[in-house]
């Protein structure tokens, strides 16, 4: 396997585009090709949960000590317990011959270019703003308010994807099928 297999590959797009569509459909077909990163939590693990599977268990100051090292692609505190990606726990997924899937909003993007991961960008784009509002809608897993502030972030990261070089490939997901068939046939291509 040459080093360019393991290259992570980058997801983003509007919510409810359809990323989880696609990614639910691929992993389906290749159970064995893709993996996800291992977060890192100060939260203590519940029962049944092993350090380095579910997250990676650590204390605020290691937390924060890795922070200051710039070896977080981003973090943030919810209820009280801080969680973040680093760099290396996508490495990681490389290293073991999985090819890391990260799927992010445009801020986390821009953060992984700040980073020396160097993986492939692609964008899942709605086919209008309006299909995307009858999808979120018709997903019935938000709140009005909820679907409200997701059309609002919409815009914004279609202008960012419009922008030049910021991603290797665009799909639009109109025809679900259709759509999903580029999908793959651009993760075939960069993983070939
Ligand atoms: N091509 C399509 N045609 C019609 N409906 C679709 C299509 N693709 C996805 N959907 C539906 O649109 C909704 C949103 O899709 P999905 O949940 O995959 O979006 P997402 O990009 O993963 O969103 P989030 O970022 O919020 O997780 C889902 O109900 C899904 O079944």
């Amino acid at each position: 396997m040459s080093s360019e297999t393991t290259r992570p590959i980058v997801i983003s797009g509007p919510s409810g585009a359809g990323k989880s569509t696609f990614l639910k459909r691929l992993f389906a077909e290749y159970p064995d090709k893709f993996g996800f990163s291992v977060s890192h939590t100060t939260r203590s693990p519940r029962a049944g949960e092993t350090n380095g599977v579910e997250y990676n268990f650590v204390t605020r100051e290691e937390f924060m000590t890795g922070v200051e090292r710039g070896e977080f692609i981003e973090h943030a505190e919810f209820s009280g317990n801080l969680y973040g990606t680093t760099v290396n726990a996508v490495k990681t997924v490389g290293e073991k011959g999985r090819i890391c899937i990260l799927d992010i909003d445009m801020q986390g993007v821009k953060l992984v270019k700040k980073t020396d991961l160097n993986p492939y960008y692609l964008s899942v784009q709605p086919p209008s703003i309006e299909q995307l509002e009858k999808r979120l809608r018709g997903r019935g897993t938000e709140s009005e308010a909820d679907v409200q502030g997701r059309l609002a972030a919409a815009q914004g990261e279609l202008d960012y994807a419009n922008e030049e070089g910021a991603y290797d490939e665009t799909i639009v997901n109109d025809d679900l099928e259709t759509s999903y068939a580029k999908f793959k046939a651009f993760i075939n291509n960069v993983t070939a």
